[in-house]
């Protein structure tokens, strides 16, 4: 938070957007609210290996070559694991025990019985690999919950403020979407998973935040499974291909004006078929990916970028800082992001009163 030349209140949201991505997913993973302290551990671990994720891929190229020729890196490597499992182990564990002590609850007690709401680990302790014809073990699960936190996080959180940071620069924008929320939720404070399927205009401006600024302008590297001729280039089995997401979104071929921030054309205006972001029927954009690798999470992020986005503009007003141009220049992190990070006026629209 900080303070414009008019004395206003400025928030930077970059981080608050990413810390309640993270606690959202951790309690999606675990199935439990952990303390502060215990996020924060979590987090910890994550970010130490994320940060070195590019001088670590490179150990995977000849493992036991590098193992000799990089040893420090190695140990580095398996040090950051190490202090990962140390902290994700016995949250797996506390949840295997909770379905233990659940399971055992009298099952005609409806009153004694709290909810049980099952988590990913949950369904990752229910596995059953059909051709090894055994459970995970829990080093894998430690690997998948780690996968999880991290494909959700950056991705979603940047993807919000890319969207906000357009709402911001454009204020009819953020008008005609609060119209639309006031049209379907009327008196209540909360925007609800039923209410978001009635709002076109929330998924259009949502769509138009992925095509304009998807947060990956790369999917992850995939492989030809044969000798194939792309575009006169043989690439060779095995060969390694990537596609230029935010090229393909960019298009002028495609899209019409395709640098300007136009969610109406994402508007069925003629009652034919939703755009399809999955690309099972054409690809004009893939900011998911497309076909068998497409991302795991995409329906969750749809659902996590819809609801953020529609509570945050019902309850809140978002204004530019005073003198401040919204710039939105890139830079390459883990995801891509703002080269200068929003900073937004925000103020409650909705006097408590009122509910
Ligand atoms: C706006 C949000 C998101 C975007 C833009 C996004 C985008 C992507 C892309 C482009 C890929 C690579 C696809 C490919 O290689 O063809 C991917 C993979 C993946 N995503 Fe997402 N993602 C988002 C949210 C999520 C969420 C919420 C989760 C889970 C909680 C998630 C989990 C994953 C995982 C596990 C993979 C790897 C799948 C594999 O190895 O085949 N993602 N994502």
């Amino acid at each position: 938070m900080s303070q414009s030349e008019s004395g206003k209140v400025v928030h930077c949201v970059k981080d608050h957007f990413q810390y309640a991505m993270f606690c959202l997913l951790v309690l999606m993973c675990f199935g439990d609210k952990l303390e502060e302290e215990k996020i924060k551990q979590v987090e910890d671990g994550q970010r130490r290996m994320l940060l070195s994720f590019n001088r670590f891929s490179m150990l995977n190229f000849w493992p036991s070559l590098t193992r000799i020729l990089f040893y420090k890196r190695w140990d580095e490597f398996l040090q950051i694991r190490r202090d990962q499992e140390k902290v994700l182990i016995p949250l797996i564990r506390a949840r295997k025990n909770a379905r233990i002590e659940n399971l055992s609850k009298d099952k005609d007690d409806k009153f004694g019985k709290e909810e049980f709401i099952v988590s990913y680990v949950d369904t990752l302790l229910d596995l059953q690999l059909p051709h090894e014809n055994r459970k995970l073990e829990e080093g894998e699960i430690v690997s998948l919950c780690s996968e999880f936190l991290d494909g959700g996080t950056d991705t979603t959180s940047t993807a919000l403020q890319w969207i906000f940071a357009n709402l911001v620069k454009y204020p009819h924008i953020q008008e005609k979407l609060f119209m639309e929320i006031k049209d379907v939720v009327g008196e209540e404070q909360e925007v609800k998973d039923d209410h978001l399927h009635r709002m076109p205009y929330l998924k259009a401006v949502i769509l138009e935040g992925l095509r304009r600024h998807p947060p990956g302008h790369f999917v992850l590297p995939h492989a030809v499974t044969q000798d194939t001729v792309l575009d006169g280039f043989v690439v060779p089995k095995n060969g390694t291909i990537n596609f230029m997401v935010a090229e393909m979104g960019r298009d002028p071929n495609v899209w019409e004006d395709p640098m300007a921030f136009n969610p109406e054309r994402f508007l069925n205006t003629e009652g034919g078929e939703a755009f399809d972001v999955t690309g099972s029927r054409e690809i004009k954009m893939m900011p998911f990916g497309v076909g068998r690798r497409i991302c795991p999470g995409y329906g969750l992020a749809m659902l996590h970028l819809e609801y953020f986005v529609a509570n945050l503009v019902w309850n809140f007003k978002w204004m530019a800082a005073d003198g401040d141009e919204v710039d939105l220049s890139e830079k390459q992190e883990f995801t891509v992001v703002m080269k200068n990070p929003l900073k937004a006026q925000i103020s409650p629209r909705l006097k408590p009163q009122n509910f």
